[in-house]
Parts: C-alpha cells; structure tokens; sequence
C-alpha cells in the first residue's frame, strides 16, 4: 500500500475550470482526485453528478477518482459513478437501506469500497462488514460543506479505527476528510490516517506545487 495518499476535494477547486485545475493539482503531486457528490436530501447542498465525473476522464484525467456519495439513496448513484469512472467509491451507512448490498454492489462494479462515519457516528456500524471494505473515511467535519474547522475529537476515532484495522490484520485505507490542513496533518497522520482529503487548503491558495510540497513535507516528517 502506498504510504499516504493526498486527495484533493474539488469542493473548492474553480469549478468554471475545473479540468485544469485537477490536472495542475495532480500535475503538483497530488495522487487523488476526491468528488464530494450531494444531493440537497442527505445534505444540505447540491454538487456533481456522475456526466462531471465523466468529464474529467474524457478530459485526460487518469488518476483514481475517490467519490464521496453524501445521497440517498446510494445504489443507483454508485452504478452510475462506476460507470462514470470512478476508482472508489464511499457512502454514509444511514443512507442505504442495506450496507452489505450497496458495498457489495461497488466491489462488483470494479471499484474500490469504503463507509463514511459522521463525527457522531459509532463505530459499532463497521461490525459485519470489515471484509467488504478497502477502505474507511472519517468525516472530522459534519458532511456538507468546505472550510470548516477540524473536530478534534476525530483523533480518538481516528485511533480506534487504527487500532481495530490492525488488530484484525486487515489491509484497509483510513482516509479523514474535514479541516484537513498543513498545520495539522501530520497530528491526523500520528493518530494512523493514511489519505488525507483536503479542499480549501489547496484550490485556490496560489500555487500547488507549493501548496502540495507543504504538505508531502509534513508528511514526511511522520
Ligand atoms: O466532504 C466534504 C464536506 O462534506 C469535503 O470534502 C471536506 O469538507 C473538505 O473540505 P475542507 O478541506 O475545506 O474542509
């Protein structure tokens, strides 16, 4: 497994030009393109479909694209992103009417699985799905929105989960999204993340490969 994994959300890249901007991202160093997808049902806002994620693939874009479903229903969603070109695809558990089905589903569309938990979600919802997973995204903010603040109560969680991973010998990615910024990654990367979704810290803060660089710097030093 590759150590850690950056993972741009394009939340809050231009979206007027939004091939360029994650083709620069990428070019910069980053290794994922992350798709925050909301529905105005689950969360109160409204982003892409699967024609935008489409796009970037007709657009040139290779990299694996990390699709965060904040819908609901998810199961039609998910078929359409896979089709669409997505690389891994996650959903909320209380949005699906049936997790072991839904993540059954990705894994069947050749992508790569993952759950999302909520800041208040326990993590009793892993039990009887750990071996359908590639990997496990912690929000560290509540789903919906860009720039928010980090919750630091997300360390403990972040370590609970690290813990369980390892203790049951499994190869699953521990990815946290939410106020993922240059001054606290490296503590999230202590507490056992290994891919980091970061949005406003990186689009629009001038140049990326600077912005990027700070960031694999500090990783670096873990
Ligand atoms: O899933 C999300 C919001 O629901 C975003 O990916 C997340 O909040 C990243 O944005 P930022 O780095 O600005 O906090």
């Amino acid at each position: 497994m590759q150590p850690y994994l950056l993972a741009p959300s394009i939340l809050s890249a231009d979206l007027a030009r939004l091939g360029e901007e994650v083709t620069h991202v990428l070019e910069a160093g980053a290794d994922v393109v992350h798709f925050d997808v909301m529905d105005n049902h689950y969360v109160p806002n409204l982003t892409f479909g699967p024609m935008i994620c489409q796009a970037l693939r007709n657009y040139g874009v290779t990299a694996p694209i990390d699709v965060h479903l904040m819908v609901s229903p998810v199961d039609e969603l998910i078929e359409q992103f896979a089709d669409a070109g997505a690389s891994m695809i996650s959903f909320h558990p209380e949005a699906s009417q049936h997790v072991d089905r839904s993540l059954q589903l990705i894994r069947d569309k050749g992508c790569k699985a993952g759950l999302v938990l909520n800041p208040a979600t326990p993590l009793q919802v892993l039990d009887y799905v750990w071996d359908r997973l590639d990997f496990i995204l912690l929000m560290s903010v509540n789903p919906g929105f860009g720039g928010q603040a980090f919750i630091p109560a997300t360390l403990a969680k972040i370590e609970a989960v690290k813990q369980q991973i390892e203790q049951r010998g499994l190869n699953i990615r521990l990815a946290v999204d939410g106020g993922v910024k240059q001054d606290n990654i490296v503590e999230i990367a202590k507490a056992g993340a290994d891919m980091f979704i970061a949005g406003s810290a990186i689009f629009g803060q001038g140049d990326y490969n600077e912005v990027v660089g700070q960031f694999r710097q500090k990783l670096a030093t873990v």
